[in-house]
């Protein structure tokens, strides 16, 4: 399905594109913004950022000051939507942390829900092939993730369930362990049919079951309120990397940062970078791919 650019606004040398499409997955019309660095490589390496609660795809674009480094790096970042909109389900626009800006990145299997709140299918499959069909400069090949609270949850778990189909992950004050913490057990049992399903999208439970190394880099401030109250419980991750000897993870307390904005833009340059590590890893520039 083709993109409809509602904008495009010049940013750090690149382009921010304002785009809209029909997605199938999510059953309505759904927007994103799409920034695209400056770069004479043929092939962008592509970067998802998973916004948080209450979030359109213009909260990172806007504020999270990714794409100074990303214009660095030549790097292309896709910030999504979080939820499906205006399908008209009672409830959906009742409350910050469920429905509409709440999709937490996963398949719902509980109706009414079940219909159209399917952002895990929509951000691994529906919205990259449409952006790779749309953009063929986008690498298809070199893609990685990250996101923050909601959307850092979104990364982990995505990342987690499909081996391979990302190069790297990072997160920003993620929902950690969703099965133990209010927002998650809101979000699991609205949109999830059974109890036992909740493992199957909980960062926690699915590390224990990866195999290999897990050299994420994971961001909180000890500032903010959400960890304060228990909505992320990054400790309940990082204990159960260590528990199934998964080395290589990066958990990063910064002192006295809070859950905004002002936290993401902060740091935001080591995640693109930490991205870029992996994405450039086995593409070491040569005059024939430049
Ligand atoms: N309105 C809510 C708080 C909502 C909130 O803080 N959302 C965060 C993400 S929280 C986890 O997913 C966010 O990114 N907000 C957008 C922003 O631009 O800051 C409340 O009052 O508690």
């Amino acid at each position: 399905m083709s993109f409809k650019t509602t904008a495009t606004i010049s940013s750090f040398g690149g382009k921010l594109l304002k785009l809209t499409h029909e997605a199938k997955s999510t059953s309505c019309t759904m927007a994103l913004n799409l920034y695209l660095p400056p770069t004479t490589q043929k092939k962008i390496p592509v970067l998802f950022y998973l916004a948080g609660l209450t979030c359109t795809g213009d909260n990172g674009a806007e504020k999270g000051f990714f794409q100074s480094a990303a214009s660095q790096k030549g790097i292309a970042i896709v910030f999504p939507d979080t939820s499906p909109r205006g399908l008209k389900i009672e409830g959906e626009d009742e409350s910050y942390d469920f429905g509409s800006g709440a999709g937490f990145y996963l398949d719902a299997t509980r109706a009414p829900w079940s219909s159209g709140y399917k952002m895990q299918t929509y951000i691994t499959s529906e919205l990259p092939s449409a952006l790779y069909s749309a953009f063929p400069e986008l690498d298809s090949s070199r893609v990685s993730i990250t996101g923050h609270s909601m959307g850092g949850h979104g990364a982990l778990t995505l990342f987690l369930k499909n081996p391979g189909m990302y190069k790297s992950v990072s997160a920003f004050a993620p929902i950690c362990n969703p099965s133990k913490c209010p927002w998650g057990e809101k979000a699991f049992g609205g949109y999830l049919e059974g109890k036992e399903e909740w493992a199957g999208h909980d960062a926690t439970e699915l590390i224990k079951g990866w195999k290999g190394g897990f050299d994420a880099l994971i961001d909180v401030g000890t500032g903010d309120n959400f960890y304060k109250q228990g909505q992320l419980l990054p400790e309940n991750f990082r204990d159960a990397c260590v528990e199934s000897g998964k080395k290589g993870l990066v958990m990063r307390f910064q002192d006295g940062y809070d859950h905004s904005y002002f936290f993401i833009s902060s740091f935001a340059t080591d995640h693109v970078n930490h991205a870029a590590k992996y994405l450039f890893a086995y593409d070491k520039p040569s005059k024939e791919k430049l």
